[in-house]
């Protein structure tokens, strides 16, 4: 295309939301207008089954829920009052729970002040909260933040040592929609046993955020835990941001969540609109559909120039394929969908993994996230005429122009800052793109059965731990993998009880190997 044409073919698709300041480029992905005209009968619908969602249709068949993560930011939209007077009264409470904390009339037993925050929860329980502090979060915030997102003993402890003396003013936040998922409950455990071994009092230091009722709520009832805050059935977690998932951690912080809710709403009532070209959530699902042809079979290659956007990606890469990534459609045919997600940041990445974008296999497109303000103030000159903010919006510009110089499609996000409100709206803006994208290629992206499956396979090897433990204790001699595997009943998993047992071994938990290592078959194992 020529100059001329490129430039007309910009100005003909470029969005723009005057209240937000943001802008959307899809002019750069090449598709054409034969296919948008065969997509607008699958918009219409998917603009239908919106519309429906947010009226409090069960749009999540399979687990039987509403799905109303749009009412969080706009209260009046939910379809009961009792559910939005619920909605109005958390945010209340959670911000009357801050400015007690803030101000030091809520306290930790032997301190007079709370200085930092443990948030402890896993997927949308801790990408959404970490996203939004590494954007937001004040350079001193009132709180300093500290997440455990895994059950990794050594990453539990970095944190705790790093906090030292400070667990005595460190408010616990567990995190967990469920209340039984494994790592978060792990992580609390680990760290009610920290504050005991300081004679800490955990309860007096510790707020629950989960489902009503939930194993966790109870638990923090018995205890008598400083606070409660409600998870709702109708929020999924890789949608929770705007509930109290993330509402608790970022007001502690001193982050301004009426601006992040308020960047959501507006977002909300601009992708509501049902007309394609004039509605940026259903420009980006096109742009999707077209890239993958329906399939995903490009991935989504997320590029943020604003280091303090770093975890956008990481964001979108649960929201994105934990929603899309079904192996069955509504209908029940296998379908296999999704859309890989990854990136960091510009222009770091330009210097990592942007040769093979450029010149490498063209299975991608890129979503570039630019950010029109620099800095706070003024910059200085890093060469005559030009500030390091103008190196980096170089950098954008240039890598946008080389790939698609050799026919490689991107998207490109403007905001005018990185600030509550417009945060706000980029999550919003990708939530309504991956519900609309969901309906264009007819599946639930708000359940998440491959990640259950993956637990209960977890579940299992434990099982199967503790069958060869006891198998190992009530033998006197050695034994052979084989004879462990026919004992514990489990000679199909003979593989596994290997790996189980080489664990147990690495971390001295009473279990000897002798023989060749690097050849299984040789070992004889016992107790020890
Ligand atoms: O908040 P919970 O219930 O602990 O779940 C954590 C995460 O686990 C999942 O259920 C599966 O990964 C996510 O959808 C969810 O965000």
């Amino acid at each position: 295309m020529d100059a001329k044409a490129l430039w007309q073919r910009y100005q003909n698709w470029l969005y723009f939301h005057e209240g937000l300041g943001l802008y959307l480029d899809v002019s750069r992905m090449s598709f054409d207008d034969t296919l948008v005209e065969s997509l607008r009968p699958k918009f219409d619908k998917a603009f239908a089954d919106m519309a429906e969602l947010e009226k409090g249709a069960i749009a999540n068949p399979d687990e039987g829920r509403m799905v109303g993560h749009y009412w969080l930011r706009n209260p009046d939209l939910a379809p009961t009052p009792e559910l939005t007077q619920e909605i109005v009264q958390t945010l209340e409470q959670i911000e009357a729970f801050a400015e007690k904390v803030h101000t030091g009339a809520i306290h930790p037993p032997q301190a007079s002040r709370f200085t930092d925050i443990i948030s402890i929860g896993i997927g949308g329980s801790a990408l959404g909260p970490q996203f939004v502090a590494e954007a937001l979060a004040p350079d001193f915030p009132a709180l300093t933040i500290h997440f455990i997102d895994n059950s990794d003993p050594a990453g539990i402890d970095r944190i705790l040592t790093h906090l030292g003396d400070n667990l005595v003013s460190t408010l616990v936040l567990v995190i967990s929609k469920s209340g039984g998922t494994p790592e978060p409950r792990n992580g609390m455990i680990e760290v009610k046993a920290a504050y005991a071994k300081q004679n800490l009092d955990f309860a007096k230091q510790a707020v629950a955020i989960t489902s009503v009722g939930s194993n966790l709520d109870q638990v923090a009832q018995t205890e008598g835990w400083l606070a409660r805050f409600p998870m709702y059935d109708w929020v999924g977690g890789r949608t929770s941001e705007m509930s109290a998932v993330g509402l608790v951690p970022a007001v502690l912080q001193g982050i301004d969540v009426r601006a992040m809710l308020q960047g959501g709403k507006e977002m909300d009532d601009a992708t509501r609109v049902p007309e394609l070209e004039n509605n940026p959530a259903a420009l980006l699902a096109l742009s999707w559909y077209f890239s993958g042809n329906g399939k995903g079979e490009k991935d989504m290659v997320v590029l943020p120039y604003k280091d303090s956007l770093l975890l956008f990606s990481r964001y979108l890469q649960q929201l994105v394929m934990e929603s899309l990534g079904k192996e069955k459609d509504l209908n029940g045919k296998t379908v296999y969908q999704g859309i890989a997600v990854y990136g960091n940041k510009g222009s770091t990445d330009q210097h990592a993994y942007v040769q093979q974008l450029r010149e490498g296999v063209p299975n991608f497109f890129v979503t570039f996230i630019e950010v029109l303000e620099d800095r706070q103030g003024k910059s200085i000159e890093v060469q005559p005429g030009v500030t390091s903010g103008d190196f980096l919006s170089g950098f954008l510009l240039g890598t946008r122009q080389a790939l698609y110089e050799n026919q490689r499609d991107s998207i490109t996000v403007t905001i005018p800052q990185v600030n509550p409100l417009t945060v706000g709206a980029l999550i919003a803006l990708y939530e309504r793109a991956v519900g609309l994208y969901a309906s264009l290629v007819n599946i639930n992206a708000y359940h998440q059965p491959g990640v259950e499956a993956g637990k209960k396979a977890a579940a299992d090897i434990l099982d199967l731990q503790s069958k060869v433990i006891a198998v190992l204790q009530k033998e006197k001699t050695a034994l052979s993998l084989e004879q462990i595997a026919q004992k514990a009943g489990a000679a199909q998993q003979i593989e596994a009880i290997y790996q189980i047992l080489r664990h147990l071994h690495a971390n001295q938990r009473g279990v000897n190997l002798k023989g060749d290592l690097g050849n299984p078959a040789s070992l004889k194992i016992s107790a020890g």
